[in-house]
């Protein structure tokens, strides 16, 4: 275990159980002759991304968007910047959101406001994780992997300050790391 984790929340072993889980679900929930874009928000849900696709057993196109709130802190700075759009064109199409961790919402409320406004057939959301504890506004969320307690997540894709998102687990962070 890495010196700077408290406390690992869900092992490799764990995570890969519930990806497998969820790209069931979701391959269920879809027709097969539906035209979806999956789009993992950057770089968080990169890990995560790369592991459901391949539990999904659909046709799914693949695309990404890259957004940016928190920097080098562990508040939410409430400013999201878009730092790369989606390549692909997604007027008419059903778009499946996918995020590593959803906290505050503010990222994904910009997000799908914006998605929205383009024109797309349906737009569902899908999170590894969820702090409802954190919410500062109303989200529908599709699909949640684990619902996890008010504390600083890294590993997985996640990271504080750039660091650690090649952990393969979920963990806590010692608070003396980041306070
Ligand atoms: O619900 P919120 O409070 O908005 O927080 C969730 C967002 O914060 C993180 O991204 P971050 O802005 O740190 O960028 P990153 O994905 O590049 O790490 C995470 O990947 C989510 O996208
Ligand atoms: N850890 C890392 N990045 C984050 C978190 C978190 O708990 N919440 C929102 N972005
Ligand atoms: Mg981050």
């Amino acid at each position: 275990m890495h010196n700077d984790v408290e406390e690992i929340l869900f092992s490799k072993e764990d995570i890969s159980r519930k990806v497998k889980e969820l790209g069931e679900k979701i391959s269920k929930d879809y027709n097969r002759d539906d035209e979806v874009v999956v789009v993992g928000v950057l770089k968080g849900a990169n890990v995560f991304m790369a592991d459901l696709i391949r539990e999904i057993d659909i046709p799914v196109y693949i695309d990404f968007m890259a957004v940016s709130s928190y920097g080098y802190s562990t508040e939410s700075s409430g400013i999201v910047r878009i730092l790369k759009d989606l390549d692909l064109e997604i007027e008419g199409k059903h778009v499946l959101i996918i995020e590593d961790i959803i906290d505050t919402g503010l990222t994904l409320k910009y997000l799908t406001d914006n998605l929205k406004s383009r024109n797309i057939k349906s737009l569902k959301i899908c999170t590894l994780l969820d702090k409802p504890k954190r919410r500062k506004c109303d989200l529908n969320i599709d699909y949640i992997g684990f619902e996890i307690p008010d504390k600083f997540i890294v590993g997985y894709g996640i990271d504080y300050g750039e660091k650690y998102r090649n952990l393969p687990y979920v963990a806590s962070l010692k608070e003396e790391t980041y306070k």
